[in-house]
């Protein structure tokens, strides 16, 4: 990595929920690094608090949440203290449905229109040739003819494309994409993810790429994030990370990408499902569902310790890799008792 400050830097990010009945620690401490023109996944089942961790992030986080703790750094500058409508044009957010992003009733580039206005005050036949060049540049054939279509008349791919047409308006430094391409077919997701990759390239964009779907996290992120209620549990370079998995949680990610099971198998789930934190951690949250779980992770809250090749810069926050706690799995040889991966199938992470 390089001297330079990251682009993105979030810091012991804490964003809570305060409902009739309880309070939900949805983002719980989470920290992580985007330097400019790089791909970073953050990668979890549903629940685990990715989605809050974007909204946090572009400061969209309403009644009756609030980021209560740590810091979002910009460019060095602290979002938290009030300095997102300073930045609102460098950070633009991709959501997972196109649909919903656009307004049913004015055309696409109307919309895109609107967005140059606001960012990059352009305006007539400015603004229209840029729509239409927009609209080129995110791989929609015919642009100069459907700039003028409204958003039912494409095709959920299509759509996908001119909502990032959209967000490119702006100009951005940092695209946010919230499972970009989970509602699209798998074909079209491909095409998609390519899109990314060549705008990344093309316009030194940063990434930061949310999905629950390991086999996205291969092959467009440079360096990973796995969430788990509201923390994450590891961090590492992609290829480190599907070589040798350290978080008994991220083995168990792995193990549903297809193609990684035999296909004569079904693809394993994870049993149990993500808790809700409502209170601080004092515990693994993992543990319950945990393969590898011992005594003390019921009572210690795991903090993040260097993993695997000390060249590497990665962590896991897992007692395993905890010298101060010697287990009793790996004195008996026991890996456990129950296992958390169910070969039944059933909906895959
Ligand atoms: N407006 C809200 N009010 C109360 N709780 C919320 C609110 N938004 C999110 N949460 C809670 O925060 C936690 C994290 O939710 P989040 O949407 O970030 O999950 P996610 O990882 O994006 O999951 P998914 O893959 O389903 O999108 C969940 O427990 C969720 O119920
Ligand atoms: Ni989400």
């Amino acid at each position: 990595m390089s001297d330079a400050a990251p682009l993105l830097a979030v810091e012991d990010l804490r964003t809570v929920f305060y409902t009739e009945r309880e309070e939900i620690h949805a983002v719980d401490g989470v920290s992580f690094e985007i330097a400019a023109g790089e791909t970073v996944g953050l990668v979890g089942e549903s629940g685990s608090g990715k989605s809050v961790t974007a909204r946090s992030i572009l400061g969209l986080v309403d009644d009756p949440g609030a980021v209560e703790e740590g810091s979002i750094r910009f460019r060095g500058e602290d979002l938290t203290e009030g300095t997102w409508d300073a930045h609102r044009g460098d950070i633009a957010i991709v959501f997972q449905d196109p649909g919903g992003a656009l307004n049913p009733v004015y055309t696409v580039g109307n919309q895109i229109r609107e967005a140059l206005k606001i960012h990059q005050n352009l305006r007539g036949r400015e603004a229209r040739d840029r729509a239409v060049e927009l609209l080129e540049d995110v791989g929609i054939p015919d642009a100069a003819s459907r700039v003028d279509e409204y958003p039912h008349q494409l095709s959920g791919g299509m759509q996908q494309r001119a909502v990032i047409a959209t967000a490119l308006a702006c100009d951005p430094d940092l695209l946010v994409c919230d499972e970009p391409t989970t509602a699209l077919d798998v074909t079209i997701q491909a095409q998609i993810l390519d899109l990314l990759d060549d705008l990344q390239r093309e316009e030194d964009l940063a990434i930061l790429l949310i999905t629950h779907d390991m086999g996205v996290i291969e092959e467009t992120a440079d360096r990973v994030n796995v969430i788990y209620a509201g923390e994450v549990v590891e961090r590492a370079p992609t290829r480190a990370l599907f070589d040798d998995p350290k978080h008994p949680y991220t083995e168990a990610l792995l193990r549903s990408i297809p193609g990684r099971t035999p296909p004569d198998e079904q693809l394993p789930t994870i049993d149990g499902e993500v808790p809700t934190p409502t209170g601080p951690a004092t515990d693994c949250r993992f543990a319950p569902r945990c393969p590898a779980a011992f005594g003390a992770c019921d009572e210690v809250h795991p903090e993040h310790e260097p993993v695997g090749d000390a060249a590497v810069d990665r962590t896991a926050a897992c007692l395993l890799h905890d010298d101060r706690y010697p287990n009793e799995t790996d004195l008996d040889g026991d890996p456990g008792t129950d296992s958390p991966v169910s070969p039944d199938g059933g909906e895959s992470l």
